[in-house]
């Protein structure tokens, strides 16, 4: 990143939000190219369930109608908890104060913006007029401050960074002698040690957001951050970083993203877990990712139809062009002019089209054309989806989300996966129009708890429960391997983890990192060959098995292994991989874990005592009812894999809470670590291992 950003302002996002289980509707999570849910940056903190959010008082605004509702939709929303714990202990405060209560130190910056100052976290656009920015020369060797409070909404200043959020965005304070920190300052893409100056673009409660616009200086040692963070430019490996909004540490040396990664983990226990100290054990280094960049095997740009394009107003334009020229002769020619305008401006907006990620402080999408974390097969393919794309852009009624996915090429013809079929699998598929934004299902946890409609050769039985994919089970992999990008949803991907051969739809959840894949499905192993007795009898549960990773990689080490998973598709997937990698002690049952969980541990009937549980759910964590389902089994091991650490550490805890209640002994703890799936982002993976006590 160069030292001079421009980034003018940030869009709002939801966040993520650990918080209880059950009903709560927690907000998706993390941090691809939409980076929705973790940035609580720039974009905000967003959707949560967070009780100091809300002043905790009888809300009068709801007896006077109208205004109240103006009022209402000028309420800033509450605050993600992730992004709660990191202000809080940035502030040095136990619990953010509340608007009707705000500590001394307090009192000016938050009684006046909080929430007497309704227009205060609109943006600056609509907003308050900023103060006059101050010339840059003005503003060395001197802090620069607001005149006063009120003029401080959307004002530019300089900050000193002090920490990072979870969500791999800076956090300054204010005023700035960090003694009596009274307010903080969230700017994306800046590190502890920097000093920056930025533009602010939204207050919420006790913290505002602001844009960077230039790093002045950078100096770590001076930081107090307990995670170095050496900023060095020449590390970054894509033109859009500053700027997308789906990476946040290329500017960082690999063991100081991987110590982030852990420090996330450490935070997520402490504030999540909701265990004493002592049953938490040191978190392990973060496992490292082979490669770093061109690692990630899926990535989905979207585009949004310019208005001058959608089907609606495009229509009513022709209309009323047709009437136009139906008119006297004297409209005529102004009706053919404006007609001519408007096609002119059609085809401008058909060509300037962005097709990418969301921008981080830019409102809307970012155009990408290179994507350096995607692997090589898919950045090939970029060019020609893309023209593919402006090509059939009318074809679209309001955008779409394009699918690039990498997958090895099969020898011999194995249904969609064919060389033949792979060639047209290249083919970027014009007729798949969803509402632009809506990004990669796994990593807004989209694909939970549903079912996606996908429309792979599937035949039902009268239950419903087969799917017969009419796949050839003899798939051997091209030699030396070939990559191809299939960017049909419906169509087969092929993937190699060790000797296993995997295939799964497109469209459907499969981990984004190839070059991972070996460590993981290691680390999972490696905690089974710790007891050698298991060798003789021993089971494996993998509940939220997807397409059977974890099931099939490890089966030959388990007298039979049995996996759960929501989606059909991807059970008839596992079942699929079982045969084409000859596995004969594996089957798996399509539904939800909580329902399925009891009906086949007990139809198993395998002792718990030599029986591992798996456990690797979407973002959201697990139902309650599984987890109370799991301690009454009682397997000798849990083996945790979480995309995100909050509500893993939220489970794991209740998990060792529930299992020692009224003193028995239950589950510890046992190991605790992170894998890099997503090196270049703030993405953390979470590894715990629970073993009983005896
Ligand atoms: C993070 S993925 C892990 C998949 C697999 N373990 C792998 O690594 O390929 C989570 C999986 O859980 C599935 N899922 C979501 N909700 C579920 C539920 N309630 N019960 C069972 N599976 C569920 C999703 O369809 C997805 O395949």
């Amino acid at each position: 990143m160069s030292s001079s950003i421009s980034v003018p302002r940030s869009p709002p996002s939801p966040a993520s939000v650990p918080t209880a289980h059950k009903k709560v509707k927690l907000a998706t999570i993390d941090g691809d190219f939409a980076e929705p849910v973790q940035q609580a940056s720039g974009s905000g903190s967003g959707s949560g369930s967070n009780p100091t959010a809300a002043d905790g008082k009888v809300d009068n605004r709801k007896k006077n109608g109208k205004k109240e509702s103006k009022q209402r939709s000028r309420r800033a929303p509450p605050i993600d908890e992730v992004l709660l714990h990191d202000l809080l202990s940035t502030l040095g405060w136990s619990e953010l104060p509340k608007p009707s209560d705000p500590p001394s130190e307090a009192q000016t910056l938050g009684q006046r913006l909080w929430p007497k100052t309704a227009p205060a976290w609109k943006s600056s656009r609509g907003g308050k007029k900023a103060v006059e920015p101050v010339a840059a020369e003005e503003n060395e060797n001197k802090v620069e401050q607001p005149a006063s409070s009120n003029d401080w909404g959307f004002t530019e200043a300089e900050f000193t960074v002090v920490a990072l959020t979870s969500h791999g965005d800076g956090i300054a304070v204010y005023p700035v002698a960090p003694e009596k920190p009274q307010w903080a300052i969230i700017m994306p893409f800046t590190l502890p040690g920097d000093v920056v100056r930025a533009k602010v673009t939204r207050h919420q409660h006790y913290h505002s957001f602001a844009d960077p616009l230039k790093i002045i200086s950078s100096n770590p040692s001076a930081s107090t951050f307990p995670i170095q963070t050496t900023r060095d430019d020449s590390l970054v490996g894509c033109k859009y970083f500053g700027t997308c909004a789906g990476c946040q540490y290329q500017s960082l040396p690999y063991e100081q993203q991987l110590a982030l990664k852990r420090h996330v983990l450490v935070k997520a226990m402490k504030n999540f877990a909701n265990l004493p100290s002592e049953q938490i054990p040191e978190v392990k280094e973060t496992i490292p990712s082979p490669k770093q960049y061109n690692y990630r095997t899926k990535i989905t740009p979207h585009f949004e139809l310019p208005k001058a394009l959608q089907t609606g107003k495009k229509g009513r334009q022709a209309l009323n062009g047709a009437k136009k020229n139906n008119a006297a002769s004297a409209a005529e020619a102004q009706a053919q002019e404006e007609q001519a305008s408007n096609e002119q401006n059609e085809i401008s907006a058909e060509l300037d089209t962005p097709i990418g990620f969301e921008g981080k402080c830019k409102p809307g999408i970012l155009d990408i054309e290179v994507c350096p974390i995607a692997t090589e097969a898919i950045m090939n393919a970029m060019p020609a989806a893309r023209a593919a794309v402006k090509q059939n852009i009318r074809s679209y009624k309001r955008g779409a989300t394009l699918l690039l996915r990498d997958s090895l090429v099969p020898e011999v013809s194995a249904g969609g996966s064919s060389e033949t079929e792979q060639k047209e699998a290249e083919k970027v598929d014009p007729v798949v129009d969803v509402p632009a934004g809506v990004m990669d299902e796994e990593e807004q946890g989209m694909n939970e708890g549903s079912t996606p409609e996908v429309a792979i050769a599937t035949r039902r039985s009268s239950k419903g429960k087969t799917i017969d994919l009419g796949l050839s089970t003899d798939v051997k992999l091209k030699s030396p391997e070939e990559h191809v990008c299939v960017s049909v949803h419906s169509h087969t991907v092929t993937e190699r983890v060790g000797d296993i051969i995997f295939q799964f739809p497109a469209g459907s959840f499969f981990q984004n990192n190839a070059s991972i894949l070996g460590p993981l499905t290691s680390f999972a192993r490696d905690q089974i060959d710790k007891d050698s007795d298991e060798k003789k009898e021993s089971y494996l549960v993998d509940a939220y098995c997807g397409s059977g990773l974890f099931s099939l990689t490890l089966a030959e080490h388990f007298t039979q292994v049995c996996g759960i998973e929501i989606d059909p598709n991807s059970i008839a997937y596992a079942r699929h991989n079982a045969l084409v990698n000859k596995i004969s002690n594996a089957t798996f049952h399509a539904g939800a874990s909580e329902s399925l969980f009891d009906t086949v541990t007990q139809s198993l009937a395998w002792p718990g005592d030599k029986t591992t549980l798996i456990v690797d759910p979407p973002r959201k964590g697990c139902d309650e009812g599984f987890l109370g389902q799991v301690v009454k089994f009682n397997p000798k091991r849990i083996v945790y894999v979480s995309c995100n650490v909050h509500t893993m550490a939220r489970d794991v805890g209740q998990l060792v809470r529930n299992s020692n209640a009224g003193g028995a002994k239950g589950y510890k703890i046992d190991s605790l670590g992170a894998i890099d799936l997503f090196p270049q982002t703030h993405h953390t993976e979470g590894l715990c291992v629970l073993t009983r006590e005896v």
